[in-house]
C-alpha cells in the first residue's frame, strides 16, 4: 500500500479525533480507568489488528495506552494506518 502524502495525512487527521502526527506516526494517546482497562482495549484490537495484518506500536502506562501508527513495510503512513486508527477509536468505546 502507497505511502500517503502529507496532503493526504493532513486531510485524514482532521476526519480523525485526537489523533497527531509525531515523527512520521499517527499517535493517539487513549485514557482507561485503570491497568486491567487498558490491556482489555489492547485485547480487542488484537484480532482487529491480526485481521487487517497491520499492527499498531503499544505502550500501556497504567491507564493510559499511547499508540503509534506507521506502516513498517513502506516506511510511511498508509491508508491502511488511518483505517486502524479508526478501528481503534471504536474499539476504544467499548470498554
Ligand atoms: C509479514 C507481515 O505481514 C508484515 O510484517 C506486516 C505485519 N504488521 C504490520 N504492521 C504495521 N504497522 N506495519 C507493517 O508494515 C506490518 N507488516
Amino acid at each position: 500500500m502507497a505511502k500517503l502524502s502529507e496532503q493526504e495525512i493532513e486531510a485524514a487527521l482532521k476526519r480523525l479525533s485526537g489523533w497527531k502526527l509525531e515523527n512520521g506516526t499517527l499517535v493517539k494517546e487513549f485514557k482507561f480507568s485503570d491497568f486491567a482497562e487498558s490491556v482489555r482495549f489492547l485485547t480487542r484490537v488484537q484480532p482487529v489488528a491480526d485481521s487487517l495484518d497491520h499492527h499498531p506500536d503499544v505502550c500501556i502506562y497504567y491507564n493510559r495506552v499511547v499508540v503509534h501508527l506507521t506502516t513498517h513495510d513502506e516506511g510511511g503512513i498508509t491508508q491502511l494506518d488511518v483505517k486502524l486508527a479508526e478501528k481503534l477509536d471504536d474499539l476504544a468505546k467499548l470498554h
